[in-house]
């Protein structure tokens, strides 16, 4: 596997394929959510390159740039057991050579201010931009994200078709521990008494689908119900709400095609969880 530290080596290594090459954007301290992008990369594609970039333009002021971690050692270890081609592990200067703030940037209006975008001003801002930078560096013909991140996966193929990028976007399944919880990076942040509280996001996540799904509660009371539920466990909870896959606005008595997502704390780590299903009555 090949390690490719700046664009010049990897536009070098770039200009040397033919064959279908398969992008799977992270920003590293990789886990078997990570890995199974990877898995499925390969199925699409001749060459999978993997990219660990810790993009300081989708963090605000007060979120976790400086203490994020950085694996770039174990995560290439991880990445050429498990078959990747390449990784592209840039520089911030390397990515944004006039500087974060003389940067041009892509916006996705309409869905990049609900939901996390509400909570995290210009995260989204920063999410486009970079996809798209790594695009143009890349130029993969496939690109693979996590469903765990939903409304980033939407705000990405939205930037996609918008911009006629000869991309395809393929989103994954989300990967699980045994207990349910999402695997996440921020993980790592919680405590041993957290980690045991966390699983609750994805099983009240799972009551409200199942209550909603077959009508035996009206979604306004389920998601009351949920939010005062993981609250009572100790959540402070940034968001839960039911809405419409299509375009992730409100649901509407019509909609069937339902997602309910939700963000919220254990302490000073942000969790954010997601299920989508079909109301069947
Ligand atoms: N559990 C998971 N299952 C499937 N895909 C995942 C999972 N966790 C992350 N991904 C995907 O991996 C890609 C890189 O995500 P990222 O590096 O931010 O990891 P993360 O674990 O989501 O980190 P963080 O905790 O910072 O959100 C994204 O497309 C994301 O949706
Ligand atoms: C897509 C991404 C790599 C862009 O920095 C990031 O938002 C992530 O890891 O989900
Ligand atoms: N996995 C999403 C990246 C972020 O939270 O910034």
């Amino acid at each position: 596997m090949q390690l490719f530290k700046n664009l010049e080596e990897l536009r070098g290594w770039r200009g040397q394929q033919s064959g279908r090459v398969v992008l799977v954007p992270t920003m590293g301290n990789l886990h078997e959510g990570h890995l199974k992008l990877v898995d499925l990369a390969k199925l699409h594609g001749d060459q999978v390159v993997v990219s660990i970039f810790i993009n300081p333009l989708q963090f605000g002021a007060n979120e976790d740039l400086d203490s994020y971690p950085r694996t770039l050692e174990a995560d290439c270890q991880a990445l050429a057991e498990r078959g990747a081609d390449a990784v592209f592990a840039p520089q911030v200067s390397d990515v944004y050579p006039r500087g974060l703030h003389a940067q041009t940037f892509i916006e996705v209006p309409g869905i990049s201010e609900l939901l996390c975008g509400a909570s995290r001003p210009g995260h989204f801002r920063g999410v486009a931009t970079i996809v798209a930078k790594l695009f143009n560096m890349v130029q993969p013909q496939v690109a693979i994200f996590g469903e765990k991140d939903y409304q980033q996966l939407q705000v990405i193929r939205l930037m996609t078709l918008d911009l006629s990028l000869p991309v395809d976007i393929i989103g994954m399944p989300t990967e699980r521990a045994e207990d349910g919880l999402a695997l996440s990076s921020r993980n790592g942040y919680l405590s041993t008494s957290e980690r045991a509280l966390a699983p609750a996001l994805y099983a009240t996540l799972q009551q409200l689908a199942n209550a909603v799904g077959a009508g035996t509660l009206a979604p306004d009371i389920a998601v009351a119900e949920a939010r005062q539920q993981l609250a009572d466990k100790g959540f402070r909870v940034d968001y839960l709400e039911l809405r419409r896959q299509q375009d992730l606005q409100p649901a509407t008595p019509e909609d069937t095609e339902l997602v309910v997502l939700a963000a919220a704390f254990l302490g000073r780590t942000r969790l954010i969880d997601n299920l989508t299903f079909t109301r069947n009555y």
